[in-house]
């Protein structure tokens, strides 16, 4: 699949996904490729059809794309719930594990997801997979003794690299942390990994979301089909 294929999927899902969303709702935004045409389709929307509903974004990329349409974002604090919250994501599994990450936005978009009553993922086909792991898992990192806890890192086998832009220098988060990369090639045992991840020190957050998603919806050249979490 080329990558105006592949977009094609993704936009297909942006849009399917955008249905959900209905006035008066406070709905999370996630980030990437994939939700910039959830939002393109949202801002439609609401110049179009005049839809009103409040934002909370997972990032500032999102939340500038957003108020450029004109769509009310507000901080997380500032709402007493979230209906919904439609993210992409970089890998699925039929468990409905995870990963996300590949946009350095896992942090915020982890903590709106928890705050959501509903999680929808929006994705292309390619990211349903058997078994997760061979996107490198990105997990958030304090700049502070990064090294150290890449060496860690590198002691149990996981194969970190620290993530770099395109001049050299570490990508920050939008809480200006570090993300360094496991090249696993395969996670078996994600909820150990992620229990081994979270203490250890230095670690903010990791990209392994684990039965945290309701729904799926997988941009597919048949159409946009939904998959749903049976244990949610
Ligand atoms: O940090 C970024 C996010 O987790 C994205 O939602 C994820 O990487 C998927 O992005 P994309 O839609 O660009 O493939």
């Amino acid at each position: 699949m080329d990558k105006a294929q592949q977009d094609a999927l993704k936009k297909a899902a942006g849009i399917e996904a955008a249905k959900l969303i209905q006035n008066g709702m406070i709905a999370g935004l996630g980030t990437g490729s994939t939700v910039r045409f959830l939002v393109d389709e949202l801002g439609r929307r609401v110049q179009e059809e005049g839809l009103q509903f409040t934002g909370v974004t997972t990032s500032r990329r999102t939340q500038k794309q957003a108020e450029g349409y004109g769509i009310k974002i507000v901080n997380i604090d500032d709402v007493d719930h979230i209906d919904i919250t439609i993210d992409g994501a970089d890998e699925v599994d039929k468990n409905f594990n995870g990963i996300k990450g590949g946009g350095a936005a896992l942090l915020w978009e982890k903590i709106v997801a928890i705050n959501s009553n509903k999680v929808v993922w929006i994705v292309d086909q390619s990211k349903v997979v058997d078994t997760i792991g061979k996107f490198p898992l990105p997990v958030e990192v304090i700049p502070f003794g990064s090294g150290q806890v890449v060496r860690k890192f590198e002691a149990k086998g996981y194969k970190p690299t620290l993530r770099l832009d395109a001049d050299g220098n570490p990508v920050l988060t939008d809480e200006n942390d570090y993300v360094v990369d496991l090249h696993l090639e395969r996670i078996d045992h994600p909820q150990e990994l992620a229990e081994d991840l979270i203490h250890t020190v230095g670690v903010v957050e990791h990209g392994l979301f684990l039965n945290m998603v309701d729904q799926v919806i997988v941009g597919d050249p048949a159409g946009p089909r939904v998959l749903t979490n049976p244990n949610k």
